[in-house]
């Protein structure tokens, strides 16, 4: 499979600030990619340069094979911003009438957009009376126009509601399965964890881990944690038989290498009935997220 987007060797250099250095990855058709990375890590560049509103330094970026800035890259991908604006007194529909007209498509293709981002029912309100989540969608319609291959996303869902996030997420999702390549930065860990398929982590300029959820977990090696909950009175017992675990909020809490924890479990397998519950927590994306950025500050 070709990749939607390929970038190799990424530099780029304000003055003597190294803003990316030395940044490579691929992103393939169908894929949700995140980009995590403390401010100042160099996503916005990142971004501006596959946008081609900046130039890089060095290196080589395409976009289904064609250079940022070409036609052919203009035509095959889209920008949501972090905070998009509308003219408030126009309304959906109106607003991406008018994108598409920019675009040299026809307006009459603006309600199956909108419908599509499900705002098929508020295309004829003013944007003035939507609220935060329904002005991204417009956002979201106004980035699909011309079938884009590649969506970049700037904290997409920074502002929404849980509700409107999830909905947000799902049109990804069915964007995605149609083949649009995703890549969105974010902040929010948590949403990222559950709806992207590879995370990116960025510090200071450099892509400091790359992978699955999983493969992160394995490279970092963090510890896991376990919560056993003892049945009435059998507290002292378990903590006994597991060396280290301290009691937190009526619980015992512990943590062992991965490498232990198979040997770990067992022996609270072993502990039988004393057993009310056991709780395994594997690192967080936030854990891991937190180990490589320092790793890279190092
Ligand atoms: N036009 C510019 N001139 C000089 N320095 C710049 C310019 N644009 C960005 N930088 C610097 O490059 C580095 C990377 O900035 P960038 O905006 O890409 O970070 P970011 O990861 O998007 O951060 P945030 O999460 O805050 O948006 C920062 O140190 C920033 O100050």
């Amino acid at each position: 499979m070709t990749s939607t987007l390929k970038i190799s060797a990424l530099t780029k250099r304000f003055g003597d600030l190294a803003a990316l250095g030395g940044v490579s990855l691929t992103v393939a058709p169908g894929e949700r990619v995140a980009l995590l990375g403390h401010n100042g890590a160099g996503k916005s560049t990142l971004m501006k340069i596959i946008l081609g509103l900046i130039p890089a330094t060095g290196g080589e970026v395409t976009i289904c094979d064609a250079a940022p800035g070409s036609p052919a890259a203009r035509r095959a991908v889209a920008y949501l911003p972090e905070n998009v604006a509308f003219h408030p007194a126009l309304t959906g529909e109106e607003q991406i009438r008018h994108y598409l007209s920019l675009r040299g498509e026809s307006p009459s293709l603006a309600m199956g957009l909108l419908e599509k981002v499900g705002l098929g029912q508020a295309a004829r309100r003013r944007i003035g009376t939507y609220s935060k989540g329904m002005r991204q969608r417009v956002g979201l319609a106004q980035a699909l126009i011309g079938n884009p291959r590649l969506l970049v996303l700037d904290e997409p869902t920074s502002g929404l509601d849980p509700v409107s996030r999830r909905e947000f997420y799902a049109l990804l999702d069915d964007l995605a399965a149609q083949g649009a390549s995703i890549l969105l930065s974010s902040h929010a860990l948590t949403e990222v964890e559950a709806r992207t398929d590879r995370i990116l982590i960025l510090s200071r300029g450099r892509l400091v881990a790359e992978g699955t959820l999983s493969d992160l977990r394995r490279r970092a090696d963090l510890p896991v944690t376990m919560h056993v909950t003892a049945r009435n009175g059998y507290a002292p017992d378990i903590a006994r038989a597991l060396p280290g675990a301290i009691l937190v909020d009526g619980a015992l809490h512990l943590t062992c290498a991965q490498t232990e924890k198979l040997e770990t479990l067992g022996r609270i397998a072993g502990l039988g009935d004393k057993v009310a519950d056991l709780e395994v927590l594997p690192p967080s994306l936030e854990d891991l997220y937190s180990h490589f950025s320092q790793q890279g500050a190092q």
